[in-house]
């Protein structure tokens, strides 16, 4: 029988998420499922059956050691849905999507074959931390899925047409090159997503658009769009640079590194054969960030009218402080020429508050914001406008991204 359906998967380090789509131009979401909490027991698990149904959430008893532990048992609950007839097993799926941070060199999306998944083994130890997930996952259907066609997705793609004055550290040329150290930038499955809609949405071509984008998760980071390409981003050669994240320090001074403490540079006690961390990588990737400051990793608790500590307001003072100083840089960057301010991601689609008061500080760009309709539920659209309505505001748009889908997307349209 011909398969009838395309799976994409996005892996963290805590969560596995994935989604069934139908093998349409456009893709249709078939069922999405995630589990979170792997590395904080118990694991919790949200699945839901098509657009529009309700969302069954449970505690999982199982315990989860691994990604390829949740991804297993995700498939497992999706295959052995009745009401599921597109996903049944294996044999329905005609390609696997996965989503990998750091691709280093690849320009775009490539077919698992011996030849790449060398290469991406090669670069997994550039950012160990970010693709260590992706790629057990990609390892598992190598060896237990081995008809199904895996395609990997790459975060940095979209930032291959950075200027070279941009993606270069001023550093050794000579150890940069032999060392692969350059900037890379990622969310860039999300920037394509997030370009091709906006653009729709403003009725404009992709290559004469022109943003100010950004997708604000727990790995935060804004790009500069110039006529469809990223012209700069802000993270760089591993995730952890630019804005702070939930457990992400964000910029700092590097020599603060040597000052941390005195083992920084020494091997994490996490360290596997398979995973290089020093302490200084996991320290400023999981030990820093809003939560280091407040306790939590949810954004929702800082990013409210009255903060519940002296803690919390300084952490969104400092969130709101980085993304102010990003937008400015990009401003100047694009020469004033932004068609859109975009807030996207988990923290840019739902957090009214912050957008409010990031779009007032750059009042003085010519970005307004709407408050009523700032405040407005997304209810299923793709892009919202929140400008205000004063002359010659500029835009200043919500997108909801969705990473699937793009993967989903981008696959079907270069592939059948
Ligand atoms: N109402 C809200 N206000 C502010 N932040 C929120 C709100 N709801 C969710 N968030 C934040 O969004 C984050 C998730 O963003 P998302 O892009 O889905 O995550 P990830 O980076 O893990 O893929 C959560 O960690 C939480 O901090
Ligand atoms: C690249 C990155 O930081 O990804 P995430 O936001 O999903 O952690
Ligand atoms: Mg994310």
């Amino acid at each position: 029988m011909a398969p009838k359906s395309l799976l994409a998967v996005n892996a963290g380090s805590s969560s596995v998420k994935i989604t069934f789509f139908t093998l349409e131009k456009p893709p249709r979401t078939i069922a999405d499922a995630q589990i979170s909490g792997i590395t904080a027991p118990p694991a919790q698990l949200k699945y839901t059956r098509g657009p529009g149904s309700s969302t069954h959430k449970e505690e999982l008893e199982e315990r989860l050691e691994t990604p390829q532990d949740a991804f297993k048992a995700l498939l497992k609950r999706c295959f052995t849905d009745r009401e599921l007839s597109e996903v049944a097993s294996a044999e329905d799926l005609a390609y696997i999507c996965h989503r990998v941070v750091h691709g280093g060199d690849y320009r775009d999306a490539v077919e698992i074959t011996d030849e790449t998944y060398h290469y991406l083994e090669e670069v997994e130890d550039l950012a160990p931390l970010h693709n260590f997930s992706a790629l057990e996952i990609v390892r598992m259907c190598r060896k237990e899925l081995p008809h199904v066609k895996s395609i990997t997705f790459f975060d940095s793609a979209f930032h291959q047409t950075l200027p070279e004055h941009v993606r270069t550290y001023p550093i050794d040329p000579k150890v940069a090159k032999a060392n692969k150290l350059r900037k890379y930038g990622f969310h860039g499955i999300s920037y394509s997503f997030i370009l091709r809609s906006v653009a729709a949405f403003l009725d404009k071509r992709v290559d004469q658009t022109n943003l100010i984008a950004m997708h604000l998760g727990s790995g935060a980071s804004l790009c500069a769009i110039r006529e469809g390409r990223s012209i700069d981003t802000s993270m760089g050669l591993t995730p952890l640079a630019g804005l702070p994240g939930a457990t992400r320090s964000g910029d700092i001074d590097p020599c603060l590194v040597f000052h941390y403490t005195n083992e920084a540079g020494n091997l994490s006690p996490t360290s596997t054969k398979a995973m290089h961390i020093s302490m200084a990588e996991e320290i400023l990737n999981k030990k820093s960030g809003w939560r280091a400051l407040t306790g939590t990793t949810d954004f929702s608790q800082i990013a409210v009218a009255e903060p519940p500590s002296a803690a919390h307001k300084l952490a969104l003072k400092i969130v709101e402080d980085r993304l102010v100083g990003f937008i400015g840089n990009y401003f100047v960057k694009l020469e004033g020429q932004v068609d859109a301010l975009v807030f996207a991601g988990g923290i840019g689609e739902k957090s009214a508050l912050l957008r409010r008061r990031v779009v007032e500080r750059v009042r003085c760009l010519g970005f307004t914001v709407d408050r009523d309709a700032n405040e407005a539920e997304m209810s299923g659209d793709r892009v919202i406008d929140i400008s205000g309505a004063d002359v010659g505001s500029r835009r200043v748009l919500v997108c909801q991204t969705n990473e699937q889908f793009e993967m989903a997307y981008q696959c079907l349209e270069q592939r059948r």
